[in-house]
């Protein structure tokens, strides 16, 4: 499935090409113009209707035009159409009865742009045979072109096609890159025979075959598994559950990522998430594959007794079918599963592995009585907030997007009070910021004064789980007063779940800042509209990484049986206070008596680094150098704002470094 992806992706990318053949065009265009290509598959996967009209028009108006002004003119036209489309148009009648009340408004240079719009809407809607003719597309392309539209909402991507979509889009600019520096430079030297032309030809093509084929590998995932388990209930009655696991990528072992429960977990979504942890762990340096695991279940519906029996029968499958162990694949905690889960799975690996050494290394999370590293749990919080320190500190970042650098002063919404949401906000406020707004599944919470999070979550968990009623901020009314995630603030963490912000709403989103706490919060097409309205997307692959790095070092900690600063806690004191006592026997010796002593901030230090010290150190370089080189990325392709795709282009260059010097076997 995932090679004829990238196919239908080549076919596409081709067929924008083949259309340009005609027109000259500048190569800011062009490139917009292959993207419209490929964007056409989007709207062929997900049916969707407003991408549909964007793209047939945008692509169409360029291929009947062959001139170059009016190409240009053609694709601002479609833009606009599309703009003015958005929020009101969400199906094909809708479509239909929108252009025809443009097409009768008068103007008579809209008219017959729309009228072309229709032609060329129409074209590809029934006749397919146009320029595509001269293609060899796939069989599922032409059967998608020739099939009438779907009508379905406007941007709701599959996730794992949405993951990839990002994944492509950078990695055809490194691919091009690479390519490029492998070109042959030959023809300049005269002293060369035809035979070493030729053999030098005969390794660049190798070469670019290779480079292909590993990006062609690095994409789709490598090993799933979907186990449907039986499991006892309180009543007596069994039940199955089907739960996933999905190891994208191998060129780093163990595979890494975490584990969840809900109702809508798919192998679609793990699939999607291992993924993006793939490109997540490249992206810190942190030296694992992607993985991802879920349970369908809606975990508020069962008992603890339950849940445990749950989660060891899942830890037993995995275990037997070789995707849990320290050395081969690692899962940790994520939505509606925290360190309990945690420790049941690694008691029940441990139960079934008596004999391995390193059994409380096969899961990350746990409680710290159960191998757990201090400061996990509120890790992926702590990374949201470096990366966001990093940005929002920036002057050219601060100044592309219009806002002033620093925290203080600043306001802040977020969506999601879970773990990432809370620890993140905590960390913000500590800075300065000021919380407006808290948006959570089942209720908004507003106070242009401030809301205080650890009151707020003090109340949480006196309340059952839920901020309804808190009383130091009043409800949010999103039917009179829209989405909460859409108010005035300087900073929006989306910090609960994936595809929250799409391209219909994307528009109407202020924030200067968007943090992507959430894995795979905002869609491609939402993206693209940020990016374009200059709005700064930190993105999830960079930004919630801190969860997995202090995974890491939980790894490491469990493989190396100590805990960390155990070895050196004593010997840093009575080393640092053996300073103390030679600079006040040296003052003695010259006659001075004056007592040396530790002020009260060297004393709060003066022992060794503890556990959380070296995991709060370790987390903030891993965060600041990740993020630097992102930026520096950035500048190197020359992309702007759109930090997501320089992230992309530095994870991606990192797994295809490892690919390339491991070779193939
Ligand atoms: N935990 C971790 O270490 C990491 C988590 N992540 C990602 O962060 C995100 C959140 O995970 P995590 O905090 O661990 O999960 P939690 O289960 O702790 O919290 C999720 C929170 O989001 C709320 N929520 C769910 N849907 C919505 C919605 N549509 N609007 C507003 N709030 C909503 C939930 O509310 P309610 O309880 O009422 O349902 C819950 O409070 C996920 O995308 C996860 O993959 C990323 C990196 C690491
Ligand atoms: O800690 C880990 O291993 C993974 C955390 C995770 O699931 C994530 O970053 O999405």
């Amino acid at each position: 499935m995932e090679s004829s992806f990238r196919e239908h992706r080549r076919d596409l990318r081709q067929v924008a090409l083949v259309i340009l053949d005609g027109v000259e065009i500048n190569a800011k265009n062009k490139q917009e113009s292959i993207k419209t290509g490929v964007g056409i598959l989007d709207l062929i996967e997900n049916h969707s209707i407003i991408g549909l009209a964007r793209e047939h028009i945008g692509t169409w108006a360029q291929c009947v035009t062959k001139e170059t002004a009016k190409a240009v003119e053609e694709l601002s036209f479609a833009k606009k159409m599309y703009n003015l489309m958005v929020g009101k148009v969400s199906n094909f009648v809708q479509l239909e009865s929108f252009i025809k009340k443009e097409a009768s408004s008068g103007n008579k240079k809209v008219e017959k742009k729309i009228q072309r719009g229709i032609l060329n809407y129409s074209l590809i809607d029934t006749n397919n045979n146009h320029i595509f003719k001269k293609m060899s597309l796939s069989n599922t392309i032409k059967r998608a072109l020739s099939a009438s539209p779907k009508v379905l909402a406007a941007d709701n991507p599959k996730f794992y096609a949405m993951v990839l979509d990002f994944t492509q889009s950078s990695a055809d600019i490194l691919e091009k890159e690479l390519l490029k520096q492998n070109e042959l430079k030959i023809g300049h030297d005269l002293q060369m025979r035809e035979d070493q032309v030729k053999a030098m030809e005969r390794t660049v093509d190798q070469k670019k075959k290779t480079i292909e084929g590993i990006f062609d590998f690095m994409l789709p995932c490598k090993s799933i598994i979907e186990t449907n388990f039986r499991v006892r209930m309180d009543d007596g009655s069994h039940k199955v559950f089907s739960g996933y696991r999905a190891q994208h990528s191998h060129h780093r072992l163990p595979t890494k990522g975490g584990m969840r429960y809900a109702p809508d977990v798919d192998m679609d979504e793990v699939k999607a998430l291992a993924a993006l942890m793939t490109w997540k762990c490249a992206a810190c340096d942190v030296p694992f594959g992607g993985g991802k695991a879920g349970i369908t279940l809606d975990s508020k519906a069962y008992s603890v007794a339950e849940l445990e029996r749950i989660t060891r029968a899942f830890a037993q499958q995995l275990n037997k079918h070789g995707f849990l162990g320290p050395a081969v694949d690692v899962p940790a905690p994520d939505m509606y599963t925290g360190e309990r889960e945690m420790a049941w799975m690694a008691n029940e690996y441990q139960r079934l592995n008596p004999t391995d050494l390193n059994a409380p290394a096969c899961v990350t999370g746990k409680p710290i009585s159960q191998g757990g590293v201090h400061g996990r749990v509120s890790a992926t919080g702590r990374g949201v907030f470096h990366g966001t320190d990093l940005f929002i500190n920036n002057q050219k970042y601060c100044d592309m997007i219009g806002l002033t650098t620093g925290w203080e002063g600043k306001t802040f919404v977020m969506q999601g009070f879970g773990n990432v949401g809370f620890h993140s906000a905590r960390y913000f406020a500590r800075k300065g910021a000021k919380c407006i707004g808290i948006s959570e599944y089942n209720g908004d919470l507003f106070n242009e004064n401030g809301i205080d999070i650890l009151d707020l979550e003090d109340y949480k968990l006196k309340n059952g789980g839920s901020i309804v009623g808190y009383p130091g901020a009043r409800a949010w009314n999103a039917e009179t007063e829209g989405p909460l995630i859409e108010a005035e603030c300087d900073i929006l963490g989306v910090c609960a779940k994936e595809k929250v912000i799409t391209a219909d709403n994307a528009h109407k989103i202020k924030a200067k800042i968007l943090s992507e706490g959430a894995n795979g919060p905002i869609t491609p097409k939402g993206h693209e509209i940020l990016v374009k309205n200059n709005q700064l997307v930190i993105p999830d692959l960079y930004l919630n990484a801190g969860g997995v790095t202090v995974s890491y070092f939980e790894w490491l900690k469990n493989l190396n049986h100590v805990s960390y600063g155990r070895l050196t806690w004593q010997f840093t004191e009575d080393q640092n206070r053996a300073i103390l006592g030679s600079v006040a026997q040296s003052l003695a010796a010259a006659g001075q008596n004056i007592p040396i002593n530790a002020s009260e901030e060297l004393e709060k230090s003066i022992h060794g680094a503890s556990e959380k010290d070296i995991v709060h150190s370790g987390l903030a370089f891993t965060m600041k150098r990740a993020g630097l080189k992102i930026m520096e990325t950035a500048d190197e392709f020359n992309l702007g704002l759109d930090v997501r795709t320089a992230a992309y282009i530095s994870s991606l260059r990192k797994v295809y470094e490892v690919y390339s010097q491991a070779g193939f076997n």
